[in-house]
């Protein structure tokens, strides 16, 4: 077992009292799992305090607390370690606890609003058709190898990212690609993580609700190309507005990929349809099979990555033509019918103004273009005018509905929403709370080759309200619905 001084390794302490040689059995910032011998990290939250159930956490049998700020009353036999940021700290602890797996592997970083699961999806079965042992950290699911670990969060917590990646390691992973969400980088989740290199997406309307103004939000970003070592790779999309401010004060070797500016990693849109995308990248014509242009900018971030990981370029373009895009990403739903469905994960803005920029290009004539939108609850409220404003203007018929209300009144975020629909638009708006009944209203308007676009929830296969996930499906519903209305006609 390790002692408390191998663990504390890279921390930086503000005070120390008791015995450094502790042995230590877990690492817990929970204080409800935690076990005799654990060490417990209290971590100042955006809900409660964890520093007040420091006593809680010691009943249970913890034999060391990291903490801010000192207990009032002196514990004995309790190993007591002040630091200035417990969270960040926690980062640290939690890579020496499980032998700094991050160092034993070359873990890629990815972050931007969107595009990150895309990219890190993309990198995973690029390197698992390469021949290696690949890990994936992303929001619809973890894996190593071929193993499916469910994910909880886009960037999960430092101890359960370096309990799989240790696990990675010890089944021979030598790549390892994961989101680095916002949330995760401003706290803590990867202080302490050795990445070989980072990706820039893009950076668009998100999460104010969390970090309050979009300057923090950039700013949020930016602290992972801040903390790269001069060994690594920063890479960036400089088309983005943000791009090249994210590698300011990097210390890694800069790259850059785009469509539009001077770059390392550049490619120009030769067709888009709805069957796939053909790209002229590295002077070869290639074709890929995702859709929009937007995810030419994903493939060249992928393809970057790769050049810089040392793969052969020929050999990455090869196999990535053959790679398909993450789960509920453009994801046409097959019908019996004539009528187009996708499902996409569009949850901001830029993503559901990019999708259906995608799907007017592919428009040929007269058909109708049918969006099924919802926002979600407990989550940034500004973008709700902004998500149905952008329906409203690219699409022929919006129906508004709830996506994940959480602890908000459905209706409550329809209306927020609908104060972005202008007079012109009411006619073409309906609103319908129940998000069934909505792809059901969508389904039965639709009229052969038309399309219907059912955004925000992608891969999801829940609908959360009120802190309970009920199983909902967009691709199943949609499908149901579809062969339900058309199939006879
Ligand atoms: C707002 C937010 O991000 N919260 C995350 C944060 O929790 P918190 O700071 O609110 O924790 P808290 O509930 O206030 O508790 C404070 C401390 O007291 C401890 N505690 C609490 C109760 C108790 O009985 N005993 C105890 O010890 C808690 O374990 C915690 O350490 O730290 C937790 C542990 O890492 C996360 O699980 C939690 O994610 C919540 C569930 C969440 O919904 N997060 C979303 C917004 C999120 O992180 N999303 C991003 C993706 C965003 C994107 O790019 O789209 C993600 O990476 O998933
Ligand atoms: N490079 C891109 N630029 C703009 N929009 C994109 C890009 N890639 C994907 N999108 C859109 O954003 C949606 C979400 O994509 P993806 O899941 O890859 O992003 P993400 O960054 O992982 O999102 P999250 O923050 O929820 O984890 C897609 O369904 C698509 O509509
Ligand atoms: N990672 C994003 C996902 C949003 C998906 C959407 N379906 C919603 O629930 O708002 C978030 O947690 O904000
Ligand atoms: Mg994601």
């Amino acid at each position: 077992m390790p002692q408390l001084k191998d663990i504390l390794y890279k921390v930086s302490l503000t005070s120390v009292s008791g015995d450094m040689e502790t042995e230590v059995t877990t690492l817990a910032f929970d204080s409800r799992k935690v076990e005799v011998g654990s060490v417990f990290v209290a971590v100042t939250g955006t809900q409660v305090n964890g520093h007040d159930y420091i006593e809680q956490a010691i009943a249970q049998g913890a034999v060391a607390i990291v903490c801010e700020e000192l207990p009032r009353t002196t514990i004995d036999d309790i190993a007591i370690i002040q630091v200035k940021n417990s969270a960040q700290a926690l980062g640290f602890m939690a890579s020496n606890y499980y032998g700094n797996p991050s160092q034993k592997l070359k873990l890629v970083g990815v972050t931007g609003t969107n595009g990150k699961t895309t990219c890190v999806t993309l990198l995973y079965h690029l390197f698992r058709d390469l021949g290696y042992n690949t890990g994936l950290l992303s929001t619809v699911d973890n894996k190593i190898n071929d193993e499916v670990i469910p994910a909880t969060h886009t960037t999960p917590d430092a101890i359960t990212i370096n309990r799989m990646l240790a696990k990675m390691v010890a089944k021979g992973c030598t790549h390892c690609f994961m989101e680095s969400s916002s949330h995760a980088i401003v706290q803590h989740r990867i202080a302490g993580l050795s990445y070989a290199g980072a990706v820039f997406t893009n950076l668009s309307h998100e999460h104010l609700d969390y970090h309050k103004t979009f300057d923090e939000y950039i700013k949020a970003k930016k602290l992972l190309f801040d903390g790269l070592p001069s060994t690594a790779f920063a890479l960036t999309n400089s088309d983005d507005k943000r791009g090249m401010v994210m590698l300011q004060n990097t210390k890694a070797s800069k790259h850059k990929y785009a469509l539009k500016s001077m770059a390392e990693f550049k490619a120009r849109i030769i067709s888009n349809t709805l069957q796939g995308l053909e790209l002229d990248l590295a002077n070869q014509n290639v074709w890929f099979r995702l859709i929009g242009d937007f995810n030419a900018y994903n493939l060249l971030a992928v393809f970057g990555t790769a050049v810089l990981l040392e793969e052969d370029p020929e050999e990455v373009l090869r196999v990535l033509s053959t790679v398909n895009s993450a789960p509920g990403r453009f994801e046409q739903v097959l019908t019996e019918t004539d009528i187009t469905a996708i499902v996409d994960y569009a949850h901001t803005p830029d993503a559901l103004e990019n999708v259906l920029l995608t799907i007017k290009e592919f428009r040929t004539g007269n058909e109708k273009v049918i969006t099924v939108v919802g926002c979600g609850g407990n989550r940034d409220a500004e973008k709700r005018p902004i998500m149905a404003k952008i329906a409203c203007a690219l699409s022929d018929k919006v129906i508004l509905t709830s996506d994940n209300p959480r602890f908000e009144e459905p209706m409550e975020i329809i209306k927020e929403m609908q104060t972005g629909v202008t007079p012109s638009n009411y006619k073409k708006t309906l609103v319908i709370e129940d998000r069934k009944e909505a792809i059901k209203t969508a389904s039965a308007l639709a009229e052969p080759s038309d399309i219907i676009l059912v955004a925000g929830k992608g891969h999801e296969t829940y609908q959360e309200i009120k802190g309970e996930r009920t199983p909902f499906d967009d691709r199943a519903i949609l499908k149901e619905m579809l062969n339900l209305i058309h199939k006879q006609n």
